[in-house]
């Protein structure tokens, strides 16, 4: 796997060291390209002979074109053997958009997020799915659910935990209520900005941003901004948009949303935590087969009893399942009770987990699995 991207500066001209000829390399990259381009459309023709195979064996039922497991087996193999000198990350990118474009042959797909344009999950619904994929802007999280609960998209990108705020408790209350399914996961690391339309610091009065956004640039905002008033707004992308009809406001939000509203970016980079990352969900209403590299989210309830939460943990213990997150929110149906969400390695299917999963349905009254899907690249 290559990680080190060397520069151009550094690379051997030749063996030989003879000075190269412009044209003759451009040259090169021609003859490189017609390939590509050919082989990229015979992928494409590839694809839509998969597409047909999907058709047939439906017979007549809804075809799920979209594989999430094949798309994320195929994008770890393009890291596992890349040579370089690209790095593993533009690899997976230009395949992301390879696959995107293949999947819009075989159905155009549209996919919710938490708008307007320009918001952190616009980026991440785009870097999931790729841009041959419509994104489609939602003013809340529940109207994402919705979206994708009545068909008008076929998956929606939900926040669910940030690394400096914790969890997004709307999105795990909604995920109780819903009969939507886990799809897939992403992480992204979150860069926040200061964007106005003034060119200084001075100028500003008050800062408008989503809450958790003010809230990770709590310590900033005390140190260079202590007497601006700062204001919540339903998302960063609405703030920028308020920030572009009055001077004196900065927004807090991502760089692309400073692009796309052409504001100036005051200050690049003023979040507390320089590891801030929110972790998304894919939620949609497919059952996604193995990968062989998945995890599982489960809601369950807690026996109401001393040592209820640990009774639930012993089978997973036991039987080597590795849990990486633990949530809990209030029931809502008896005071002081509480639903968690666990986090597993593993997928529903796999030998080791589904008969963990019985005994747990034993052991409690209610087990929920929310879904599998393959884990974050
Ligand atoms: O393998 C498939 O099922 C395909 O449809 C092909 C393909 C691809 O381009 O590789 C396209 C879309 C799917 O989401 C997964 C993979």
């Amino acid at each position: 796997m290559s990680t080190d991207i060397p520069d151009a500066q550094n690379q051997p001209q030749t063996d030989t060291d003879k000075p190269l000829d412009l044209a003759a390399v451009r040259k090169e990259i021609d003859a490189l390209d017609l390939q590509i381009q050919s082989l990229l459309n015979q992928r494409a023709a590839a694809a839509l002979k998969v597409a047909k195979v999907k058709l047939a064996e439906a017979a007549g039922k809804p075809v799920d074109f979209y594989r999430p497991e094949r798309e994320a087996q195929i994008l770890k193999e393009v890291a596992s053997r890349n040579g370089g000198p690209m790095s593993d990350y533009a690899v997976q990118r230009i395949f992301r958009e390879i696959i995107s474009a293949s999947l819009a042959l075989e159905e155009p797909m549209r996919v919710a997020y938490l708008g307007p344009e320009g918001t952190y999950s616009h980026a991440a619904a785009d870097r999931h799915f790729g841009f041959a994929v419509q994104s489609v802007p939602e003013s809340s999280i529940a109207d994402i659910f919705h979206a994708v609960e009545t068909g008008r998209v076929r998956f929606g990108v939900v926040p669910v935990e940030n690394s400096t705020e914790g969890a997004i408790n709307l999105t795990l209350d909604l995920l109780t209520q819903s009969s939507l399914r886990v799809c897939g996961e992403l992480s992204m690391r979150i860069q926040h900005c200061l964007l106005s339309r003034s060119e200084s610091l001075d100028d500003i009065k008050t800062v408008h941003a989503h809450p958790q956004a003010l809230a990770q640039c709590r310590h900033w905002l005390d140190a260079n901004l202590p007497n601006a008033e700062r204001i919540s707004e339903s998302s960063n992308a609405a703030a920028a948009k308020l920030a572009l009809e009055h001077p004196e406001y900065a927004a807090i939000a991502g760089e692309t949303a400073g692009k796309l509203y052409g504001l100036n970016s005051l200050v690049v980079g003023i979040e507390d935590d320089r590891n801030n990352t929110t972790r998304f969900l894919v939620i949609g209403d497919q059952d996604i087969p193995p990968s062989g590299d998945d995890a599982t989210l489960l809601m369950v309830a807690a026996p109401h009893r001393p040592g209820g939460l640990r009774h639930i943990l012993a089978p997973l213990e036991t039987a080597g399942v590795s849990m990486t997150r633990i949530e809990s929110r209030p029931s809502r149906s008896a005071l002081w009770e509480y639903h968690f969400f666990i986090a597993v390695t593993g997928h529903q299917h796999d030998s080791n987990l589904s008969p963990v999963l019985d005994e747990l349905r034993e052991l409690t009254p209610l087990l929920k699995v929310i879904g599998s899907y393959p884990r974050a690249l």
